[in-house]
């Protein structure tokens, strides 16, 4: 454990997206955890039913009334990304974020923000996919002319397609100089598969990571926030935390 906060004092948190499927579980896993993680606020698109057990909630359009936070967690939309970022600039709070399906202009934002807060935007917090990342460009790089195929399936109300994650997949795949194709399925309530898939006449291989529960995304960001608190101004990756 490293984190750069090394005061006993817990780790002021605001949950952006708190009524989402990740918001809740990354609230109910930081209320397991009480002298890590203290969180000031939940803001939602608009103030929801769910009881959040002595969380103030905040609807988007109050976000700058929010109270003092270290870092700011953000699981929400792409269409909600660009408040939260000037949020986070405005008061000089860190800033974890995973939600996806966020243009080019956005990604650009990530990086210049950089320069004056610290960032770790992820397209995905689990282990496993860290670890496929690597095999996917190792891969690739051995298997130079094969064909590179991307098959991501979710749950029915995901928006983004491709996902994040196999738009990273992807990046991993041109790094070793493969360019890969995607498929997108929508089925049921998968929480997210992906298989990377590389074949040539007469053979193929296929790397698949499976979630099944998004509790190990929401365990990631918040070991990612603790580690983020009180850290210079950067922008941060995965393979920063994992070291
Ligand atoms: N990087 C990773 O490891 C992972 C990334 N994700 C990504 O995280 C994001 C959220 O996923 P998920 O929880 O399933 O999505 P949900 O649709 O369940 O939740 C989205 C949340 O964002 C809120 N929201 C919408 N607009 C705003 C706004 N303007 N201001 C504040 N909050 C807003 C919604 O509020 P309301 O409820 O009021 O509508 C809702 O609470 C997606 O982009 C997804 O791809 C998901 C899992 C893992
Ligand atoms: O929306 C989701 O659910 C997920 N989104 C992320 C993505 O777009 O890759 C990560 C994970 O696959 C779940």
């Amino acid at each position: 454990m490293d984190d750069a906060l090394t005061s006993t004092s817990p780790v002021r948190l605001l949950i952006h997206g708190a009524n989402g499927r990740m918001g809740q579980a990354l609230l109910r896993l930081a209320a397991e955890q009480p002298r890590r993680f203290d969180v000031v606020g939940a803001v939602s698109r608009s103030v929801g039913q769910r009881v959040i057990d002595g969380v103030p909630q905040f609807a988007a359009s109050e976000l700058a009334g929010t109270p003092a936070c270290d870092v700011v967690v953000d699981f929400s939309l792409a269409e909600a990304f660009d408040a939260v970022l000037a949020h986070c600039l405005a008061h000089g709070c860190a800033l974890v974020s995973g939600t996806t399906g966020l243009s080019d202009e956005q990604r650009n934002a990530i990086e210049a923000a950089g320069l004056r807060i610290p960032v770790l935007w992820a397209s995905n917090f689990s282990l496993g996919v860290a670890v496929l990342n690597d095999l996917v460009e190792r891969a690739a790089r051995a298997l130079p002319g094969w064909e590179c195929d991307i098959v991501e399936q979710h749950h029915v109300r995901k928006l983004d397609a491709p996902s994040g994650t196999a738009l990273t997949l992807g990046e991993s795949a041109g790094k070793g100089g493969a360019q890969a194709r995607y498929a997108a399925i929508r089925a049921g309530d998968i929480v997210g598969e992906h298989t990377v898939q590389f074949a040539t006449l007469g053979e193929r291989i296929e790397l698949v990571h499976r979630a099944t529960n998004r509790d190990i995304f929401a365990r990631g960001a918040l070991h990612a926030a603790g580690w983020l608190a009180g850290r210079a101004p950067g922008r941060y990756r995965i393979g920063d935390l994992l070291g």
